[in-house]
């Protein structure tokens, strides 16, 4: 916490965009220098362009600190820009306390990469450096910055399987500008070491032995998932398939793309573009309007095929979700948790410009971003936005519709592989907290329900107890309703022998999701 404090201190009296006049930015980085335990470095180095180091580790390791520390560190960034060269720069310069060469299009790849990729080993990566270090506290107490840059430098060799004596020199040679000299010679001593293990096959990592307990354990360190979500699975999918979920889960992610009709745009036209910018793609099977890339998003955003509103990047498991909705030209439709808009615009954009989709949220500003996303992919004049708690709704709006999606707030347990912080930050308790929150969102979205009509239930969730368990409970109290399987709505690959339907991203390889279409009676 003290750490966290000497930055915000840092922060608060300067901000982070302005540039601070030197007398002060010597006591602002006497500051910084608390933080990372080491002498005040850094003073001498502002502003100086720093060639020796490069770019992408420097921007990477800045990153990971952010995401990690989250708000203390968020503060530091001018987040408007964000992803512009100029901007990551900035903010190496603002935390590190030197500037580098700009970065070019490779070197945000690498970001990418590398931050995506430590994150989601950070479990495996930390096991391996606290095993290499003199003692646990040594790797307890270690400062942020410097543990940052060994799980960069463990990931590029372990995992990317870089040359290793470039890595090494690489990493020593950022933890000295941006720490200082004994920091480098710490993160050469670490990662030799690590050299000479992975030569000699030897990595000090966990057998998969003992009781369910410590195989649990030795699962989440070596697949790199907290203990709780692997008991969990195991319990679910056994372990077989708890481990290729895993694997899946820390794989790159594939994305899909949708091309907008209702801009006159369609799949062939998007097809047509990613031939010109040599972005492979795959056509998706289940949906007309989508194509799948693993790789070339940057080449796509850089093209402005996203800011034209000519497309949306929504995976498959959601488009499949909007497929279960049917939304068709005038119908009322009502999305009780809509923002940031990927299925409200997809719903929309099937309408032909007639009928109208209620967009509800209680988070204001997403649903700002799914209004002005409404404009640019030109389907505003269909979409109405009420900012709102779904179960207050009824007190002011006297709403009722044939058709109610409820998109509803989940653990995101089916999106981990897009998401590589996510599983760090779910704990086991959010389970029951967001368990009860979907029972009130549904039953209130229940009440949205004309006779006769269609509630259809969602999360981007492989957990049953966000799913099957919630409906079940749901059709209890709720008498008045009775699923409808949707396989007249979806391929049936992708309905559960109950009727549901279930997207498997180890089976479907897409993200994991989940809907039932519940038919209230007349
Ligand atoms: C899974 S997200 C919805 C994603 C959205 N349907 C889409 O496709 O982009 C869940 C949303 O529920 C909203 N939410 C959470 N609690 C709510 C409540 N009590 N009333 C209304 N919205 C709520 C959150 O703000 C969040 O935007």
């Amino acid at each position: 916490m003290a750490q966290v404090l000497s930055f915000q201190l840092f922060l608060s009296s300067s901000g982070p965009t302005k540039p601070l006049k030197s007398h002060k930015r010597t006591r602002k980085f006497t500051s910084i220098s608390t933080y990372t335990k080491g002498p005040p470095g850094p003073v001498k180095k502002i502003h100086k362009l720093n060639l020796e180091v490069s770019p992408h580790r420097a921007v990477s390791a800045v990153r990971l600190m952010r995401i990690e520390m989250g708000g203390a560190f968020a503060d530091l960034l001018n987040e408007k820009g964000k992803g512009s060269g100029d901007n990551e720069m900035g903010y190496v310069e603002r935390t590190l306390g030197f500037r580098t060469k700009d970065l070019d299009d490779r070197d945000l790849r690498l970001v990418t990469d590398i931050v995506g990729g430590t994150i989601r080993w950070r479990r495996y990566l930390d096991h391996l450096i606290g095993s290499m270090c003199h003692d646990q506290s040594t790797f307890r107490n270690m400062e942020p910055l410097l543990l940052q840059i060994l799980r960069i430098g463990f990931y590029e060799i372990v995992k990317l399987n870089m040359p290793p004596y470039a890595v090494v020199d690489e990493n020593v040679r950022l933890a000295k500008v941006a720490l200082r000299v004994g920091a480098g010679n710490m993160v050469n001593g670490i990662l030799r070491k690590l050299v000479s293990l992975k030569e000699n096959n030897s990595l000090p990592l966990p057998r998969l032995e003992g009781d369910d307990r410590a195989q649990a354990r030795a699962l989440a360190t070596l697949y790199s998932h907290p203990v709780w979500m692997v008991r969990r699975w195991t319990k679910y999918l056994g372990q077989e398939e708890a481990i290729r979920l895993m694997m899946w889960n820390n794989s790159n992610p594939t994305f899909s793309l949708r091309a907008n009709n209702a801009k006159g745009f369609t799949r062939a036209d998007l097809v047509m573009r990613l031939d010109l910018l040599k972005v492979s793609y795959k056509v998706s099977l289940n949906l007309d309007q989508f194509v799948c890339i693993k790789t070339g998003m940057q080449i796509v955003i850089q093209a402005g095929l996203l800011k034209q509103g000519l497309c949306a990047v929504q995976d498959e498991s959601a488009g499949l979700v909007v497929s279960i909705v049917d939304p068709q030209p005038g119908e009322v439709i009502i999305d009780c948790c809509a923002a940031p808009g990927g299925k409200t615009l997809y719903m929309a954009s099937q309408m032909n410009g007639q009928g109208i989709v209620y967009a509800i949220d209680i988070n204001k500003g997403r649903l700002r971003i799914l209004k002005e996303a409404a404009k640019l992919q030109q389907v505003d004049s269909v979409i109405t936005t009420i900012p709102s708690d779904l179960r207050n709704l009824a007190e002011n709006y006297p709403l009722k519709s044939d058709k109610v999606l409820l998109d509803a707030p989940c653990s995101g347990l089916g999106v981990l592989s897009k998401r590589a912080d996510l599983r760090w930050n779910r704990k086991l308790e959010d389970m029951e907290e967001l368990k009860n929150l979907q029972d009130e969102l549904l039953d209130a979205a229940s009440s949205l329900v004309k006779p006769g009509g269609v509630l259809v239930y969602s999360t981007c969730s492989i957990d049953p107890v966000e799913n099957e368990e919630r409906v079940e409970a749901f059709l209890v109290r709720h008498p008045e309703f009775h699923i409808d399987v949707v396989d007249k709505y979806v391929p049936s690959d992708f309905m559960t022998k109950r009727g549901y339907y279930y997207s498997d991203p180890v089976r479907h390889s897409m993200d994991g999701a989940f809907a039932t279409r519940l038919v209230r009676a007349l």
